[in-house]
């Protein structure tokens, strides 16, 4: 399925990616596999730790910088390699480096961005796997603080974002009190341009 209504930028929905006996398989054992982390972020001028846990894995040269910090990439664990071989043949497209979200309940969340940053170059596609439970998805216009597009992220399912979507739209998880359960997403991503070390 794809989205005809976010000009410049296409969703692609792949609902089948995964059944629901391999998304549990994977689920848990991503949740053992991952070297989780809780960096802290600066927020108007104040240290908070992100509401969720992350990990950055990837080719040795994927240097990425987010949250105000270059990160070296972890080496791909068995599991996370074998879905990056699934996630490029289903798309066709290249990606050296995933980062891996992990949302313990409906309290964590991953508030509004694109994903923009200069190692990703000017067109970056991005593919996000979900697992775990179902979590809400939004997308507004850059410069807008309306929702223009909202739908759930589901278990197995495979969302392909074009190289047109993080220059005018931004994205984000939000919390969600009515959510229990926790969930795995995973954002492969492809750097072209390696970050320095600080
Ligand atoms: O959890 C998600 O589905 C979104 C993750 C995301 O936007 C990101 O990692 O940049
Ligand atoms: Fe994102």
């Amino acid at each position: 399925m794809r989205s005809d209504d976010l000009q410049p930028g296409t969703l692609y929905w792949h609902d089948d990616f995964a059944s629901a006996a391999q998304a549990d398989q994977w689920f848990s054992a991503l949740q053992t596999e991952c070297a989780w982390q809780q960096p802290q972020v600066k927020v108007f001028g104040r240290w908070h730790p992100t509401p969720r846990l992350v990990a950055w894995y990837g080719d040795s040269d994927a240097a990425y910088r987010y949250s105000g910090q270059t990160h070296r990439p972890l080496a791909w664990t068995p599991t996370l390699s074998r879905i990056r071989d699934l996630v490029e043949q289903q798309t066709g497209r290249r990606f050296n480096g995933v980062l891996v979200n992990y949302y313990r309940n409906g309290h964590d969340s991953m508030g509004w961005h694109s994903d923009d940053e200069r190692e990703l170059g000017p067109a970056p596609w991005l593919a996000s796997l979900s697992l775990g439970v179902e979590r809400r998805f939004d997308l507004r216009r850059k410069g807008s603080t309306r929702i223009a597009v909202s739908f759930a992220l589901k278990h197995g399912q495979l969302l392909l974002m074009d190289g047109q979507c993080q220059a005018a739209w931004q994205h984000q998880v939000p919390r969600s009190l009515k959510v229990s359960g926790a969930r795995i997403n995973l954002t492969f991503r492809h750097i072209l341009h390696p970050a320095s070390y600080d």
